[in-house]
């Protein structure tokens, strides 16, 4: 078994979609990046490199390609599922929080759990996902940015 982290971190700003966990979700702001800045998605994403000491999304994703300009974290995370098969791992569980102040997320974690057990072929009941606000504190309680954490246990494929 492999245990890895991710973190990230992504600026709110007017006119951009605010997408997480693979799902659209109503707000008046949305989360600024060279994809469509799913905060969720990349800390996932990075936990799971972590887990396979394979370093991180930036390196696999550059930032400077224009190959990833807006692209769907969704088909990234598909890249990292990739990845872990082939090291010849899957998921062992995945827990995960996202620190907002603002919207509620409450109402799509289910989505976002499905959206991401399937990409992950793995038990939705394997895949953990919270919400949390800093009770207004720094720049997720400034409403400035929206973070997320991911921690995954990956276990060798039987
Ligand atoms: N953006 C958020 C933040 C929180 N939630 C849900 O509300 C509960 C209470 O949050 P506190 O930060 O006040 O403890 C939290 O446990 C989440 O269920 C949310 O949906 N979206
Ligand atoms: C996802 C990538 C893809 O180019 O771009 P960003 O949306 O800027 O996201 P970040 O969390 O900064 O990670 C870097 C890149 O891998």
């Amino acid at each position: 078994m492999r245990i890895g982290i991710g973190y990230d971190v992504h600026k709110l700003v007017e006119g951009r979609k605010l997408i997480v966990g693979g799902v659209e979700i109503k707000h008046e702001k949305g989360l600024l990046g060279h994809s469509d800045a799913d905060v969720l998605i990349h800390a996932i994403m990075d936990s799971i490199l972590g887990a396979l000491n394979l370093g991180d999304i930036g390196k696999l994703f550059p930032d400077t390609d224009e190959a990833y300009k807006d692209i769907d974290s969704k088909i990234l995370l598909g890249k990292i599922y990739e990845i872990m098969v082939d090291e010849g791992y899957e998921i062992g569980n995945l827990d995960s929080v996202i620190a907002a102040e603002r919207p509620k997320f409450k109402g799509y974690i289910e989505s976002m759990k499905n959206i991401i057990s399937d990409i992950l072929v793995t038990d939705v009941e394997n895949i953990s996902i919270k919400a949390t606000t800093t009770e207004k504190l720094g720049f997720v309680g400034r409403e400035e940015g929206i973070s997320a954490e991911a921690v995954v246990i990956l276990k060798k494929r039987g």
